[in-house]
């Protein structure tokens, strides 16, 4: 697959981000995984401290997908270690962008997945199954709706309603 620089599709689609139909998150991730830059359809997931929807979701094949986790901004539990980055690898998902905290990083930095979120806590998440998936979620100041496109690379993430060519 082609790579789309951020930047340029910012640059070469005006219209569509004052259509609102290209929007940009704000930068407030860190960078982890082996891939800087992934790009795919957007899988959503809202859930609060509590990661056993992203392992249903983990788990099963991702197709080249991003998981966009609204895990609300916490900071205090860990949505996602190097179990499921490991098994996001292995069925295929293109990448991870979690409004929360991951752990094992080093681990996860050793995938061959995208991985964007807050920071890191050693702590593990609550296993009570609570969540909804595919509903559109709020996250770093921008509405993400499942099936959209999301875009990331070292200058940010772009989410847009249809698959932008490069
Ligand atoms: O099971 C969890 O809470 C997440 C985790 O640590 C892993 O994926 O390895």
């Amino acid at each position: 697959m082609a790579y789309l620089a951020t930047a340029e599709a910012c640059d070469s689609n005006t219209a569509l981000i004052v259509s609102g139909d290209l929007r940009c998150l704000q930068p407030i991730f860190q960078i982890y995984g082996q891939c800087r830059a992934f790009s795919g359809p957007v899988v959503t997931l809202k859930v609060f401290e509590d990661n056993v929807l992203v392992r249903e979701l983990l788990e099963t094949r991702g197709e080249g997908r991003v998981l966009v986790i609204d895990g609300g901004g916490s900071l205090r539990c860990a949505l996602v270690g190097g179990n499921l980055g490991q098994s996001a690898q292995n069925m295929g998902w293109a990448g991870i962008v979690i409004n929360g905290c991951i752990r094992d990083a080093d681990e996860i930095n050793g995938c061959d997945i995208g991985v964007r979120a807050l920071g890191t806590h050693p702590q593990k998440s609550n296993k009570k199954g609570f969540g909804e998936k595919h509903i559109p979620v709020h996250i770093a100041g921008t509405l993400v709706r499942d099936g959209e496109w999301l875009y990331a690379d070292s200058d940010g993430i772009l989410v847009s309603k249809t698959e932008l060519t490069v």
